[in-house]
């Protein structure tokens, strides 16, 4: 935003006194908020402090306990009705909303309101879908069935049609957590499309738990703790991330002290020449005690190799050894036998029973038994469960809430447990911390050092280079499907990741390796 010294740009948004009581939970309380034309407003918080359920009042998916009064340019805002949302809002929900079975162009079309739907997919919209990404520079093809896109550009393709929904100009951006799964470089293509919105006067509310990301993008900041408003403040105002850290959970973050370099042990974990999908060379040793990361742009591959080591995707060539032993392609069983364990990214969809219990979903698979056993059973799973719940900070602490009533970094934060706490010698995770609160961080990171300080190994792939900085002893760095750079320890920097992750490998696809 300009100097403080130019008159103050009008309220776009303006809530007062915003509560919000579910049965057992009181999601929002009292909250006043002021969102002005030309500002990126950071919302922040812990998981559960009741970002989403603002935004879903606003959205009209919730309504708000009486009270509570909305506008937007001085006009009263219509709540809790989907069915009329404001013309001038565009909303980013953490579910993007979108339709995999359809191509990109019905997907933008659809959100475009058209009315017929016999000319989707036709001339007119193709030539209007390929316009839309061009402008805001999404390289995708249109005619693509949306399911074969990555998330990351699902993710922009959401934006996108929801900016076009209001004509390209929204009064209201809001986007909620929009860079949970993209990489640096596309997270800076994405802030270019925001400032630009930002520049043409947009008021834009912006969800993160990406705390760089404030300092990047954000003019202010506003943190919520247990739904109530802590502070509304430039950002400008803000020492640095650690100063976020205390404001978001009300203390001293715990310092993570980073493993120490692992000693020449047991190689754990063998792949080589894994191919596959988008990959056609991940190859990596992974001994005991490690913990190693594997980054890349979207369409590296670097986001399918774990499942191709695994057997979750289909591999179609190469070969992993597990404790010396190879492991058939595609046999899921046989490599959960040898002691793997895998972790997709798509974790509430591939992963979670949404209408179970928070203590049932974190101790799957067991299978429930019934008389006494059950009883027993239950006990022994309260008591199991409890310390993961505490050691995640899972808000509520409550073992028998039923998983879909929590929000949604608590319930990745329930089915990451799940993973850390099985006994299995190498765990393979896809972005383990994607929508996961700062504190819940640091305690998963501690966790992971645990597990490598166990003799056993971890391999994560990341988007987040700072997370890959502040946990791997190595990282493997994919472009065009195979590993390019392997960056030790002493080596790893955000800058050093970013300009490996995003150099053209045709420029130099050997020199591009390193020891
Ligand atoms: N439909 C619901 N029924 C009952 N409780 C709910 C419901 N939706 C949310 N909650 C509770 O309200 C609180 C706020 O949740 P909300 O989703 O707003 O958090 P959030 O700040 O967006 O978290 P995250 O960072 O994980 O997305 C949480 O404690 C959550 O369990």
């Amino acid at each position: 935003m300009s100097a403080a010294s130019s008159p103050a740009p009008p309220v776009v948004l303006s809530i007062g006194s915003l509560s919000k009581t579910f049965p057992a939970q009181k999601a929002l309380d009292d909250v006043d908020l002021e969102l002005r034309a030309g500002e990126v407003h950071c919302l922040l918080g812990q998981n559960g402090s009741g970002k989403s359920t603002l935004i879903k009042i606003l959205a009209g998916y919730h309504s708000a306990d009486p009270g509570a009064t909305v506008t937007l340019n001085g006009a009263p805002m219509t709540l809790g009705s989907t069915a009329t949302p404001e013309r001038a809002v565009a909303f980013i929900h953490q579910d993007l909303g979108l339709v995999a079975e359809l191509d990109v162009v019905d997907n933008l079309a659809l959100g475009n309101r058209y009315a017929g739907r016999w000319w989707l997919s036709g001339r007119r919209e193709r030539r209007a879908a390929a316009r839309l990404l061009s402008e805001f520079e999404v390289d995708l093809d249109p005619g693509r069935p949306l399911a074969e896109a990555t998330p990351g550009q699902q993710t922009m393709v959401a934006i996108v049609r929801a900016v076009a929904a209001t004509d390209g100009a929204p009064a209201l951006l809001v986007l909620d957590e929009p860079t949970a799964s993209l990489p640096q470089h596309q997270v800076e293509q994405l802030f270019d499309l925001v400032r630009k919105l930002r520049d043409r006067g947009a008021a834009i509310l912006y969800v993160t738990h990406r705390l760089r990301e404030v300092f990047q993008i954000g003019d202010r900041v506003t943190v919520l703790r247990d739904g109530r408003r802590i502070t509304t403040q430039p950002v400008d105002t803000v020492d640095d991330a650690d100063e976020l850290v205390r404001l978001i959970i009300g203390r001293k973050p715990t310092e993570f002290s980073p493993p120490l370099p692992s000693p020449d042990s047991e190689v754990l974990l063998s792949a080589s020449g894994v191919a596959g999908d988008q990959v056609t060379d991940f190859s990596l040793d992974v001994r005991a005690g490690e913990i190693v990361g594997v980054s890349g742009l979207i369409g590296s591959g670097y986001d399918q190799a774990l499942g191709l080591t695994f057997g979750a995707r289909r591999r179609s060539g190469g070969e992993v050894r597990l404790g010396g032993r190879a492991v058939p392609a595609n046999r899921p069983d046989e490599a959960i036998n040898a002691g793997l364990a895998y972790a997709p990214a798509d974790r509430k969809r591939l992963s979670t029973i949404p209408e179970w219990t928070v203590r049932e979903n974190l101790t799957l698979p067991r299978l429930p038994a019934v008389g006494p056993a059950r009883w027993l059973g239950q006990r022994f799973e309260r008591r199991e469960v409890r310390p993961w719940i505490e050691r995640l900070d899972v808000v509520p602490a409550d073992p028998d809430r039923q998983l879909a009533l929590l929000s949604g970094g608590n319930q990745q934060k329930v089915v990451l447990a799940r993973w850390l706490r099985v006994d299995a010698r190498i765990l393979l995770l896809d972005e383990p911390t994607s929508g996961v609160d700062a504190g819940a961080k640091a305690s998963i990171y501690e966790a992971l050092a645990d597990i490598a300080a166990q003799g056993r190994a971890v391999v994560l792939s990341s988007s987040d280079a700072e997370e890959l900085c502040a946990v791997c002893d190595r990282v493997l760095i994919m472009r065009h499907g195979a590993v390019r750079a392997v960056l030790e320890k002493g080596d790893l920097s955000v800058a050093r990741i970013v300009s490996e992750t995003i150099r053209d490998s045709a420029d130099d696809p050997q020199e591009g390796w390193h020891s």
